[in-house]
């Protein structure tokens, strides 16, 4: 959902899960196949209307949470004023779809969440470690995450917490995918009609308390060197995944502009192009994950860092999360801002930043608290 429009499933019609290197790549393939053989009856054609199947992947190729595409039995969608349910059945698959019935939310519940695997202490080590290694050579930026945790009440209604991050942070993407929420503001990739478009963020800078300081720190960011170094990399990140799939070019602005969230102030770049492979969002989600927004540069050696500097499965947070539909239009965002849920009510929410050579310990610790604030506040 953003700015109230939207998708949500009710139930599953089909449920696919990867595992694995290439297990986005082979989800876009497997999902071009189910929808070469499904029979679509779509009167509202629409971004988001007839078949879709809701996905969320894994940041690590080796987590051990799930990489899932989900077709649900029903689907409800809101966009441009038009509403809409769609109806999802297998073949030979008698059971009767959910009933469309609204359910009172659940009694209000506040939690606070605690240090997880990577406390604040150890953030700082791990930051400072990252710039040595930066400095020696063959590293430029690495992302670096930490974590925290805490547990859900007893019939915790987890649509509380999802109503909290789509009012206070309504210009980002809420979701909440196979237990995996949160409100994230950077596209990966959007599919539409054989446009594709995404847009990029790395490098932060907190809110001001006024309107004076708030201009000053947006103006700080758009002219600091790390910021604008650090945005680079992963803009250029993602224009090398997406060239490929452009013959006739992708276009970014050349001056990234300040993103104002109600949190912090982004250095952000939108792209777009024209495709000209008939790939789908998903395909193009494959292409681009990780990008430099939640690995590094260069990626390999980046991935290598994160593996061996933080003790944590990022989940899905880093992934992609989002939706891909028959025609291979869609829209997947990064899961930034965001919390993986299990069974038993355990939380565990993720937040990181670009490190390089001029980080220091202290700043990045303070903008992972600032990150951290828009699922810290839901749940509390
Ligand atoms: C890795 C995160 O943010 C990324 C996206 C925007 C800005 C970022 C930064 O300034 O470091 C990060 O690259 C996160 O929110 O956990």
């Amino acid at each position: 959902m953003r700015r109230g429009e939207g998708v949500a499933g009710l139930g599953e019609a089909l449920r696919l899960s990867f595992t694995g290197p290439d297990r986005i790549a082979r989800a876009a393939e497997t999902w071009r196949r189910i929808a070469a053989a499904a029979r679509v009856d779509d009167p509202v054609r629409t971004s988001g209307s007839g078949l879709i199947a809701f996905g969320a992947f894994t940041f690590a190729d080796d987590s051990a949470f799930e990489n899932v595409l989900i077709v649900p039995r029903t689907i409800i969608g809101r966009r441009d004023g038009v509403s809409w349910v769609t109806e999802v059945s297998v073949d030979g698959d008698e059971t009767p779809a959910p009933e469309l019935a609204a359910t009172p939310l659940g009694s209000e519940f506040r939690l606070s969440l605690q240090p997880g695997a990577v406390s604040p202490e150890r953030y700082l080590e791990l930051v400072a470690d990252a710039v040595s290694r930066i400095r020696s050579g063959g590293l430029r930026k690495v992302v670096l995450a930490r974590d925290l945790v805490g547990h859900l009440p007893e019939g915790g209604d987890l649509r509380r917490v999802l109503v909290d991050l789509a009012l206070g942070y309504p210009d980002t993407w809420t979701f909440a995918i196979d237990g995996h929420i949160g409100s994230s503001p950077e596209t990966l990739v959007r599919v539409n009609h054989g446009k594709v478009t995404a847009r990029v963020l790395a490098g932060s800078i907190a809110r001001g308390a006024d309107a004076e300081a708030d201009h000053a720190a947006a103006l700080r960011l758009a002219t600091s060197t790390k910021d604008l170094d650090e945005h680079r990399y992963a803009v250029q990140s993602v224009l090398d995944a997406l060239g490929p799939h452009a013959r006739s070019g992708i276009s970014a602005s050349e001056i990234p502009f300040a993103l104002k969230l109600p949190n912090l102030w982004h250095l952000a770049t939108n792209i777009e192009g024209a495709l000209s492979d008939g790939s789908s969002a998903l395909d193009l989600a494959a292409a681009l994950h990780p990008t430099a927004a939640v690995a590094g540069t260069p990626t390999a050696k980046a991935l290598e860092v994160i593996r061996e500097l933080e003790p944590l499965d990022r989940g899905r947070y880093g992934g992609p999360v989002g939706w891909v539909d028959a025609a291979g239009d869609g829209k997947w965002a990064v899961s930034l801002r965001s919390a993986e849920i299990d069974a038993t009510g355990g939380i565990r929410a993720f937040a990181g930043g670009g490190i390089l050579a001029a980080s220091e310990p202290e700043v990045e610790l303070a903008e992972t608290k600032l990150k951290f604030r828009p699922i810290v506040e839901a749940f509390g």
